[in-house]
């Protein structure tokens, strides 16, 4: 009997990505097909096609088809063995939407299994490029849903986020509005991940609670379809949803497609697709009081919250791997493009002269603050740089080594603010688990976990979605016996210990994070004054 292995599939912007891991977490194979490259026939361009109003952004769902024909032709043809398959999960870019047409239910069940999908799904599907999160085109169908449920805050109190573009229920309500035979002839609405679930399971499959958080339409608190929101975006929208899961359920057995054709077990399990972040904080084993911090071209925050806060920025979800909490994503747009160009400016380029400049000058940098914002920031909306001395003056420049410094501060101590006000503690068993290209920069590490007065970690994401997805087939098998993913998962490598907060390093940054998130107020952009 071949050792039992689970697969954990990520539908990305930019490729389809496959991991299997054997039951001691053991990665044993993985494989990708990139659009671009691999599928040049449908002419994307990073997955994607950016219309020429240049706010339209859309994926062509046949390619995802194609690209999971592909994969599996790739894995059968080195011999990978699907039968030892004992769960497979899986997560998708979050937001994006597929519009199944009336009648495809037939097409999914009955799928033959001489034919790949992509022909036998080629007309199944009302909308033939799907809206995905790059899209920003749907600016006046948000103001209408945050009119119509009582405004921003009120929405945000609902679903965890205000309006955005990117949020499934608004990218409905333009298609609803522009195109309204095509949604007259849809009968199913899926995310991407729940779609991807659907091609495994030969049924539509349910939205999980975590991925339907990026909708702008799931009462996130009751985890049902805020039909105020349902209402605003467009009719009959609940019964083409379809009911929201808990991210942990097993879905049912994998369609007999793959059994005759792959040779899959009629024993396989499909377990619910989530978003890829959600699956990456499955992926990173967050647990309770832990911080992931992606220092990217925008730094990325995933925090895990029992009673978060819904403000006006940032996004709160369900919890993909404890349905009782939640989780919250926090992006920053002046992330590692911010730390270059003052390394350029004032590091003659160097990350070393950069270090350099940060052990030079003292925690606290004697009262010196600044906020770095090349470019417009959505945390909080504000632009421009904007530096302060230690009695609050607005002071044109810094020495260059107090720059330094007062970037990685105030970008840290913004970190921390606003993930307090999403509802984010930290706690005695805080980690913060660090990754991108930042974060091999121990001197830059040792301000994020003075400021945060937590352990900073490092580990490798870079398959975190994939690897969540396979860690969430082991947990959906044994969910309903109430087994946390963390007990399921303790075999996988412990990230790695890079630096502990500085003796009263607590004691020094809390009067300058008060400080800082007052100074705040007076650089947020207010287009009707005076730049400050
Ligand atoms: O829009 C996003 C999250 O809100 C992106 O991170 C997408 O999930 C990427 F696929």
């Amino acid at each position: 009997m071949a050792a039992p292995c689970f697969l954990g599939w990520d539908f990305s912007t930019q490729q389809l990505k496959v991991i299997a891991i054997d039951e001691h977490l053991k990665v044993i194979y993985e494989d990708n097909v990139h659009f671009d490259k691999d599928l040049p026939e449908f002419k994307t361009q990073g997955g994607a096609y950016v219309h020429s109003d240049r706010l339209t952004v859309t994926s062509p769902v046949l390619m995802w088809v194609k690209a999971l024909d592909m994969i599996l032709e790739k894995m059968k043809s080195s011999g990978f063995n699907f039968a030892q398959v004992r769960a497979l999960s899986g997560a998708g870019q979050q937001h994006g939407s597929v519009y199944w047409k009336k009648g495809s239910i037939q097409t999914l069940k009955n799928a033959s299994p001489e034919l790949p999908l992509h022909q036998l799904l080629k007309a199944c599907f009302a909308v033939s490029n799907s809206p995905i999160w790059m899209d920003s085109s749907t600016a006046s169908q948000c103001s209408n849903l945050e009119k119509a449920v009582g405004g921003a805050q009120r929405l945000a109190a609902i679903t965890g986020s205000r309006a955005y573009e990117r949020f499934t229920g608004n990218q409905i309500a333009k298609i609803y509005s522009q195109n309204p035979e095509v949604y007259t002839q849809t009968e199913r609405i899926s995310l991407v991940s729940s779609f991807a679930a659907s091609l495994f399971l030969g049924a539509y499959a349910p939205i999980d609670y975590s991925d339907g958080s990026g909708m702008n339409l799931l009462q996130i608190w009751e985890k049902v379809w805020s039909a105020s929101c349902l209402d605003a975006c467009a009719p009959g929208l609940e019964e083409k949803l379809g009911s929201p899961v808990p991210s942990h359920s097993v879905l049912g057995s994998i369609s007999p497609y793959y059994i005759q054709r792959y040779g899959f077990s009629p024993d396989c399990k499909v377990v619910a697709f989530t978003g890829d972040n959600p699956a990456s904080l499955a992926g990173m084993r967050l647990q309770e009081g832990d911080i992931a911090i992606s220092l990217g071209t925008s730094d990325t925050l995933f925090l895990w919250i029992q009673e978060p806060t819904p403000a006006l920025e940032g996004h709160i979800l369900c919890n993909p791997v404890d349905s009782q909490t939640f989780m919250a994503l926090l992006c920053f747009k002046n992330g590692s493009l911010m730390r270059e160009r003052i390394r350029d400016d004032c590091a003659s380029g160097s990350w070393d002269e950069f270090s350099k400049a940060l052990s030079s000058t003292v925690a606290g940098n004697n009262g010196n603050l600044g906020f770095y914002f090349d470019v417009m920031e959505i945390t909080p909306e504000a632009v421009g740089i904007h530096r302060f001395n230690s009695d609050n003056q607005k002071v044109s420049d810094f020495p260059k080594e107090v720059e330094i410094r007062a970037l990685i501060e105030g970008q840290f101590m913004a970190k921390r603010i606003h993930a307090e006000k999403l509802g984010y503690k930290v706690m005695p068993r805080t980690r913060i688990l660090a990754t991108g290209g930042a974060s091999h920069n121990k001197k830059i590490l040792q301000v994020l976990s003075d400021v945060f007065n937590a352990p900073v970690y490092t580990i490798d994401t870079a398959n975190s979605a994939c690897l969540g997805s396979a860690y969430r087939a082991i947990h959906g098998l044994v969910a309903e016996t109430n087994v946390s993913l963390a007990d399921v998962v303790k075999l996988a490598p412990e990230p790695r210990l890079a630096v502990t907060p500085t003796t009263g390093a607590e004691e020094l940054y809390r009067p300058l994070l008060k400080r800082y998130a007052e100074l705040e107020q007076k650089v947020i952009y207010n287009p009707t004054s005076c730049p400050v």
